[in-house]
């Protein structure tokens, strides 16, 4: 099958990119040729690779920075994906799109569901949020994936921030009171196929809907940090000594939730891919950044 996916730097894109196989043939399209705020742009990018299935994987995320740009995020977030979604439509073919932990207010006390309210506490949650509900709108044959805490040996991600720190300071001050899943973005690629060749084989739609497509097991930011340092450390790579802060302790333009922990159970149940623990995951890393 032939899979356009939008955004071709970002984490997921580049991971699909490095999956693509016989049965996958992966075109990633980006900006210019594909701008999700040109709606024109990405119907020719859809006429011009005739894929099978688009997947939506471009997205405004600098979490901060929405904050004071809040009519770009939307732009991307809300309206990009909705003609993502439509652009699909129009030619009989499925979306499947990328959504965020961030949509949730992070209240509840154990992980959620995806029958669970969601309740967004920043500009770019609100946005994601927003998008989800336009995709769906838009195309009866959608499939909203929520994944959380990305991270790759590409872009900008916690993990190689930790990384780049280490390189300089003896020690770094973390929260530990936002918990969530670590997601490792070659897996969420793997997801992602699964979730293809399902929408590409059953073209009724009967699998439609929302679904929490994040690793097993969680952490907090803290946790994360640690476990990073004693992998990297393990592998001769940066270390530092991570203290354990409180939210209060560290100021941003949004706020983030202290609970994004997400259910992963639909998903698995439904398309039959099983993610790993999340701290099994660093090691790939950290190998796939020894590589390049
Ligand atoms: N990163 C994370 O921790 C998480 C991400 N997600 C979601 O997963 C998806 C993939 O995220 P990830 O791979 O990390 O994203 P990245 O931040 O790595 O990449 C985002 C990509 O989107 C592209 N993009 C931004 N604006 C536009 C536009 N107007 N038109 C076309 N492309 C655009 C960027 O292009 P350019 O290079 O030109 O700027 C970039 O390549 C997103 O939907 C995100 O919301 C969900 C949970 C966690
Ligand atoms: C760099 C750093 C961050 N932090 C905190 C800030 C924040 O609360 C938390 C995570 O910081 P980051 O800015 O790296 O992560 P953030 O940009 O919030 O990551 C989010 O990105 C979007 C796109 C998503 O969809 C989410 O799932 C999530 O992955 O760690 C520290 O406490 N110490 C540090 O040294
Ligand atoms: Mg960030």
């Amino acid at each position: 099958m032939r899979i356009l996916v939008t955004g071709r730097d970002g984490q997921v894109a580049r991971c699909l990119a490095d999956l693509a196989d016989d049965a996958h043939a992966v075109f990633p399209v980006g900006r210019p040729d594909l701008d999700l705020t040109d709606p024109a742009t990405i119907t020719a990018a859809i006429a011009a690779v005739k894929p099978d299935v688009v997947v939506n994987a471009a997205a405004y995320t600098a979490v901060d920075k929405a904050e004071s740009e809040p009519e770009a995020a939307f732009a991307v977030n809300a309206e990009g994906a909705e003609h993502v979604s439509r652009a699909a439509f129009d030619v009989d073919l499925p979306v499947i799109h990328i959504s965020t932990d961030y949509v949730f207010s992070g209240d509840k006390t154990s992980p959620y569901l995806e029958s669970d309210a969601t309740g967004p506490t920043g500009v770019y949650g609100s946005t994601k949020l927003e998008g989800e509900a336009r995709v769906l709108a838009a195309n009866p044959r959608a499939v909203v994936l929520r994944t959380a805490w990305v991270f790759s040996p590409y872009g900008n991600n916690f993990l190689k921030t930790m990384l780049r720190v280490a390189k300089d300071r003896d020690e770094l001050r973390v929260v530990a009171d936002q918990r969530g899943t670590p997601t490792y973005a070659p897996d969420i690629a793997a997801a992602v196929l699964a979730v293809c060749d399902r929408v590409t084989g059953e073209p009724g739609g009967a699998w439609s809907g929302i679904y929490h497509m994040v690793a097993c097991g969680e952490t907090s930011w803290a946790g994360f940090a640690e476990a990073i340092f004693v992998a990297s450390r393990a592998s001769g790579g940066p270390a530092a000594k991570v203290t354990r802060i409180t939210t209060a302790d560290y100021p941003t333009p949004a706020r983030r939730p202290a609970n994004s922990r997400l259910d992963n159970s639909h998903f698995t149940t439904t398309f039959g891919y099983r993610f790993p623990n999340w701290i099994d995951t660093i090691p790939r890393c950290l190998a796939a950044l020894a590589k390049q």
